[in-house]
């Protein structure tokens, strides 16, 4: 290669590097960054809100709303950090007994923006992202009040991983629930396949994740997935009757028992995660990712 040719390729790469180095402000030492930074980093991310609803909260029963409807309450940044408020003010709820996750419009939720994915495409944008929900789901997992997912509509890529960090799954009879990252060019960024390999064996949660099939309430049903299902109409009527027959005792117990089941195999469950995240951090903006995210966004594009 002579000095030209050498000159020109280096050109080249510099220039893929600039493109790729988007507003996280791209660092090597990224892995030091600190949970506040990851979080401001992904705040910049604007769109929707999450917010927890105290209509119940003297029976002990609150609810956290996704509401982003005009992207189909896609989790973008900002809401991503939303939620990690809403369930920090929860670990104060001292004589909570239950806690309802579920959306405002007509469906649950349909991943993450795509906007936002484009936004903080990078491996860095990866590790913030991962680090971020992992902890905060963790810890949505850990509240001990019993947590119930209601889901409805379509439910899909990191919407189907929330839902599943519940102790209880309930989906209307209109949800279409699929793990399909992987036509995303990725694995799970936020736990899902450590939660579902948890909450369903190996064999039942690879099944979900390599099929990235998308499943009817019904098929969720028969799949042991989903604990059941309600009217959609009635949706959050019922699920609200469902939690009143799992807190019936006093808070104490409702919250010792949920605090041993949930601690149960946390260390494994907490090594799960890290590596989960330095498998899934590589692919987040990687030319597979990239090149099936255009694809989507295209798609989308022309069906307006
Ligand atoms: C981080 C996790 C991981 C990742 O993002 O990489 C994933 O979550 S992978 C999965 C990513 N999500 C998707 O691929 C779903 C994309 N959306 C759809 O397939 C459809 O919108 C659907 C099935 C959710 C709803 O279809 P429907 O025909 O009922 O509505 P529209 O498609 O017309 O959507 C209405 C409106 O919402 C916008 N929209 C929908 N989903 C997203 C999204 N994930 N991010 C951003 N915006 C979204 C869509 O573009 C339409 O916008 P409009 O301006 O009104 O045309």
């Amino acid at each position: 290669m002579n000095r030209k040719t050498g000159f020109r390729f280096l050109i080249r790469i510099m220039e893929r590097w600039k493109n790729t180095a988007r507003s996280f402000g791209e660092v090597s030492n990224f892995r030091d960054t600190s949970i506040e930074e990851m979080e401001s980093a992904l705040a910049k991310y604007k769109g929707g809100e999450v917010m927890l609803s105290k209509e119940y909260w003297n029976e002990g029963i609150a609810v956290i709303y996704l509401n982003h409807p005009e992207k189909k309450n896609a989790m973008s940044g900002k809401m991503i950090v939303d939620l990690r408020k809403c369930v920090a003010e929860l670990e104060s709820f001292k004589d909570g007994k239950a806690v309802i996750l579920t959306s405002k419009g007509d469906n649950f939720c349909s991943g993450g923006d795509l906007d936002f994915v484009r936004a903080s495409g990078t491996p860095q944008g990866g590790f913030f992202m991962s680090t971020i929900m992992h902890n905060t789901l963790k810890r949505f997992r850990n509240l001990p009040l019993t947590s119930v997912s209601l889901v409805h509509g379509p439910t899909l890529g990191g919407g189907a991983e929330l839902s599943v960090y519940s102790d209880f799954l309930l989906a209307a009879d209109n949800v279409k629930l699929g793990f399909v990252h992987g036509k995303m060019g990725i694995m799970t960024p936020w736990g899902g396949t450590t939660r579902l390999r948890q909450l369903l064996g190996e064999r039942k949660a690879l099944e979900l994740l390599l099929g990235s099939k998308v499943y009817s309430a019904e098929e969720c049903l028969q799949f042991g997935l989903v604990s059941k299902v309600v009217n959609t109409t009635n949706r959050l009527d019922e699920a609200l009757d469902y939690v009143r027959q799992l807190t019936i005792h006093h808070p104490s117990i409702v919250r010792a028992y949920k605090t041993v089941t949930s601690h149960y195999d946390e260390e494994q469950f907490e090594k799960s995660l890290v590596l989960e995240r330095e498998l899934f951090h590589p692919m987040w903006g990687s030319e597979l990712n990239t090149a099936a995210l255009n694809k989507n966004i295209k798609h989308l594009e022309q069906k307006k």
